[in-house]
């Protein structure tokens, strides 16, 4: 049996990933950490949400530099579900302790320190951990799962984003030097669960946010490899991500072609529905792992809909994808 530890875990992200490491057959989770200085330290996780209640009624323990050597005792998995700077900061001392490490914020998932100095607002210490870090876009990355003990989990507009656009681009259907144009509305869970003004009910109606500067547009260009434009707005509801895609096709692509570009990618990925001539819902993949991807073309036109759950497929199911990965268990694994 692997042992696993989600730092974060009070959190809207951990307190999933505790959901789906406790119905893991293989793994057994055995701790949850917040900050040393946290409200919520020493409280039932089941005390934060109810429904975990008889299911997982582990204490949140506070967990300091000091304290890591110990809390990573006997333990193979570290979750960290926390901050991007909290996760730069932790990443190297958990990996130190000769763990393997699922991060699911950003401080890993860029190749470029001079990145992190414009979008995040801090140097980033650790080139070589960028170099080590994989993706973990789990349908196209799983080989390099395998072999790292470091994997960043992408993020919630990325996932949706990337696993609508990776096909079309593989199979070479889009016209060059024409961006793809993405817009997407989240959540109000995508801003985690601290109070703040701006995600406050009465505050949150629909409306664009991080026009041309949103940090998600150069992770998108990079694990693309092509430059796109990317709005992203936010919603008046709790989950979920829907993101609409224009794209301009090749001279002479069809629809058929289309088509055969998103079998040949997911027709052996359970974790990726193709909507057979219907749209994608936000009803549909609220509470699923799932990516539902449909699409429409009128000539060269193509307009391709993508939705998840920003909290499961674009964060918590998707490190459990690639821990089932890492450590050889079938990929739906405590998931479906
Ligand atoms: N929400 C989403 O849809 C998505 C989020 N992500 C990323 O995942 C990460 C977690 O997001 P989310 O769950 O929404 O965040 P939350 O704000 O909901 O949770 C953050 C957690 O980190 C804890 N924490 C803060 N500082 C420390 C510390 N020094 N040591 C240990 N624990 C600490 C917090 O508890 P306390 O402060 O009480 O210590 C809390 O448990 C972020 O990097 C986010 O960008 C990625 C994809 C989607
Ligand atoms: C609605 C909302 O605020 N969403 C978050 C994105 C959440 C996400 O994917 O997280 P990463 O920060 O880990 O990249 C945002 O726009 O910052």
């Amino acid at each position: 049996m692997l042992k696993a530890i989600v730092v974060g875990a009070s959190g809207y992200t951990g307190a999933e990933l505790a959901q789906f490491l406790t119905r893991h057959p293989n793994i057994e989770l055995s701790g949850l950490y917040v900050s040393e200085g946290s409200l919520d330290k020493d409280k039932k996780i089941s005390e934060l949400y109810g429904n975990l209640r008889g299911c997982i009624d582990l204490p949140l323990q506070p967990l300091g530099v000091s304290g890591i050597k110990a809390a990573c005792e006997n333990i193979d998995i570290v979750i960290l579900a926390t901050a991007h700077e909290v996760s730069h900061d932790l990443a190297p001392l958990f990996l130190a302790e000769d763990t393997v490490v699922f991060d699911l914020s950003g401080a890993f998932r860029v190749q470029s320190t001079g990145f992190y100095e414009k979008y995040y607002g801090f140097t980033h210490q650790y080139p070589e951990l960028l170099e080590k870090a994989v993706y973990g876009l789990a349908e196209w990355n799983a080989e390099q799962v395998k072999t790292t003990d470091l994997i960043a989990v992408p993020g919630c507009y990325t996932t949706a984003s990337l696993t609508a656009l990776k096909p079309l681009f593989e199979a070479g259907l889009i016209k060059q030097g024409i961006k793809p144009t993405i817009n997407a509305t989240s959540g109000v869970s995508g801003a985690g669960r601290k109070a703040s003004v701006v995600s406050s009910f009465c505050e949150v109606s629909l409306q664009p946010y991080g026009v041309f500067t949103h940090r998600h547009k150069p992770e998108i260009d990079q694990h693309l490899g092509t430059n796109v434009v990317f709005t992203p707005h936010l919603g008046s509801f709790k989950r979920g991500i829907l993101a609409s895609i224009n794209l301009v096709l090749n001279e002479g692509v069809t629809a058929e072609q289309v088509n055969q570009a998103y079998q040949d990618a997911y027709a052996d990925k359970p974790i990726v529905r193709l909507m057979d001539g219907t749209l994608p819902a936000l009803k549909n993949v609220v509470g699923t792992p799932f990516c539902d991807l449909g699409w429409a073309v009128d000539g060269e036109d193509l307009v391709v809909f993508s939705a998840i759950d920003n909290l499961l497929k674009g964060a918590s199911s998707q490190a459990m994808q690639c821990i089932n990965l890492r450590f050889g268990f079938d990929i739906t694994t405590s998931i479906l």
